[in-house]
């Protein structure tokens, strides 16, 4: 079976983190990072700066590859690799696809107002700790989940064999 592939990014400052409330699409009236589809003939690092920049106008650097969720069952059958960043240049913009967009302290994230498994595995994002999850859905419920920490050289090797 094919996957799709998505990324997702997160913009943090301090005790921070940008989330943007997704009006179109996927995740609609949902809290949410900066992300989508990686395209045909763009690696996963470009399709990353490419949808923050359609998303939020904000351009970026370098972004650090922090995770990899695999999600199964139905509606999904995909992959997301999140990551996060300090550093974006640019006037942060609202979209067609994220309005309004907010900085949320770390401790005040909107979790009933986001994807269900989101609460499970933001502590690691936040703290900037590599994690791998598979989560399973059954309809819009999560029926099992699998989430653990991993270490930065294992996951950068897990990441370079899926580019
Ligand atoms: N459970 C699950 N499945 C798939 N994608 C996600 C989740 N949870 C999530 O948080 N996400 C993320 C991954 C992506 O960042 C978005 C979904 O991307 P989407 O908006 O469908 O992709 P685009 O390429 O921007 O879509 P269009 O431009 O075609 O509207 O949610």
């Amino acid at each position: 079976m094919k996957r799709k592939v998505y990324t997702l990014i997160f913009v943090k400052k301090h005790n921070e983190v940008l989330l943007g409330l997704k009006v179109r699409g996927f995740g609609v009236g949902l809290w949410n990072g900066f992300g989508g589809k990686v395209e045909t003939g763009e690696s996963i690092h470009e399709g990353a700066k490419r949808e923050l920049k359609e998303e939020s106008n904000l351009n970026v650097n370098s972004l650090e590859h922090v995770g990899i969720i695999t999600y199964e069952g139905d509606p999904c059958q995909s992959v997301v690799h999140v990551f996060t960043t300090y550093n974006t240049a640019g006037q942060l913009k609202v979209s067609e696809e994220m309005n309004p967009i907010t900085w949320y302290k770390f401790n005040d994230i909107p979790y009933q107002k986001m994807w269900p498994d989101a609460k499970l595995w933001y502590p690691y994002m936040l703290q900037d700790k590599y994690f791998v999850a598979v989560i399973k859905y059954i309809g819009a419920k999560i029926s099992e989940t699998f989430i653990t920490p991993c270490d930065a050289n294992k996951i950068q090797t897990v990441f370079k064999s899926m580019v």
